[in-house]
């Protein structure tokens, strides 16, 4: 089947597709470009044997290739890690014209994405995402960067990629459990835009959690879809963009306090009941669109429940979300599916009141 080709544009840097197929893994030499003669490949270290035939078809292709491993997961989200990378492009006299290849979940593709960015103010990074998160979300749209102490993705650039392929072949070796995360931005790209994507997860949940579904090129393209027409309106997040953070100030939240050993996915889940009970204290929705939250996410096997005593430190940590203004804490709320909408400066009593249903055993 031939591949779908998705682009963003409109984002004042050269627009890009995002390429959806089984084996378009093929285009990527293609897609680093002639200017190129040195190519660095970040890839977690645990992934060697996936990121291995991506470098021999690069050295065939004629680049003199740096395979640089990062550390598994979350932990390559340091700054620490990323001074290593810009350490070694710096002894191999890496050049503006050279290129960087992120392949991986969303954490090397954020990781990649920011090295790029920041080498010599910027360098064309290519991002091959191994995660169904990474496809859906992560290595679209350009957002890149790491953690710190004090909160998620505190550090970063927009920094949009030259390309990006979404080769669903790679998805076969994903272990489920990181498979189902994946879904968590997926449910969000339905709630926040494209209700056929609800449907379609709705019909066969089961499906929905497995690399060889029915339907998953398909949820896979629409999530897409919709992740594209946002970015291409609002790269830089000074409006529309923030829908794409449905769910994401508590489920950061939730990150930071597990000290980033929590999947970003299943803290987003968490995240979207908070936000749709938010909805519903606020008059917004009625109590069957948080229901479906719930069911949705609970069928696929995504969590929708944090413990109660966890509340102060989840308050406090949401103060240094992207979205607030000062004091001010903003949230991205639904008037109903596919209309989303900021609640700005809600009473800590209504946060608290929404808290308390996510924690309700
Ligand atoms: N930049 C953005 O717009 C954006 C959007 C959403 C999420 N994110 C970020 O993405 C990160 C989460 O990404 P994730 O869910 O992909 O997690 P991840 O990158 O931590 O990957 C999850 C696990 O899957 C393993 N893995 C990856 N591909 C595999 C494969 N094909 N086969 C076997 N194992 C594989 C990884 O090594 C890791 O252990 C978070 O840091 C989040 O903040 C960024
Ligand atoms: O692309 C965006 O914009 C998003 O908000 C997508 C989110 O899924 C993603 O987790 C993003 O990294 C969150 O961004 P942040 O600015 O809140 O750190
Ligand atoms: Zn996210």
């Amino acid at each position: 089947m031939t591949p779908t080709r998705i682009t963003v544009g409109g984002t004042g840097a050269a627009p890009y597709d995002v390429v959806v197929g089984h084996g378009v893994s093929g285009e990527l030499a293609g897609l680093v470009g002639e200017r190129a003669r040195q190519v660095a490949v970040v890839h977690p270290e645990s992934l060697a044997e996936l990121a291995a035939p991506f470098v021999a078809a690069l050295e065939k292709a004629g680049y003199l290739v740096l395979a640089l491993p990062v550390p598994d997961g979350e932990a390559a989200k340091e700054l620490a890690v990323a001074a290593g990378l810009w350490a070694e492009l710096g002894k191999a006299g890496f050049t503006r014209t050279d290129a960087v290849v992120g392949i991986g979940g969303g954490a090397a593709t954020d990781l990649a994405g920011f090295v790029a960015a920041c080498w010599l103010r910027g360098v064309r990074a290519v991002l091959v995402p191994t995660t169904l998160l990474a496809m859906v979300d992560a290595a679209v749209g350009g957002k890149t960067g790491v953690n710190t102490a004090e909160g998620k993705n505190l550090v970063g650039a927009f920094h949009p990629p030259a390309g990006v392929l979404c080769d669903l072949d790679l998805l076969a070796t994903l272990p489920r459990a990181d498979h189902v995360a994946g879904l968590a931005e997926v449910v969000k790209a339905g709630f926040i835009a494209d209700p056929a994507i609800l449907g379609l997860i709705e019909a066969d949940p089961q499906g929905a959690a497995r690399a060889d579904g029915t339907h998953l090129r398909e949820l896979v393209e629409r999530a897409v879809a919709v992740k594209a027409e946002v970015v291409s309106a609002d790269l830089r997040e000074s409006g529309r963009r923030e829908i794409l953070n449905y769910g994401h100030t508590l489920g950061h939240a939730v990150e930071r306090r597990e000290r980033y050993r929590f999947r970003h996915g299943d803290a987003v889940a968490i995240g979207m009941v908070f936000a749709a009970e938010l909805s519903r204290l606020d008059g917004r929705i009625p109590a069957e669109l948080v229901g479906r939250h719930r069911e949705l996410l609970t069928a696929v096997g995504l969590p929708t429940r944090y413990p109660a005593d966890a509340w102060p430190e989840l308050r406090a940590a949401m103060r240094v979300d992207k979205k607030a203004r000062g004091a001010t804490l903003r949230f991205v709320v639904l008037d109903g599916v596919a209309r989303p909408a900021i609640l700005t400066a809600p009473s800590d009593e209504l946060l608290h009141a929404a808290y308390e249903e996510v924690s309700r055993a």
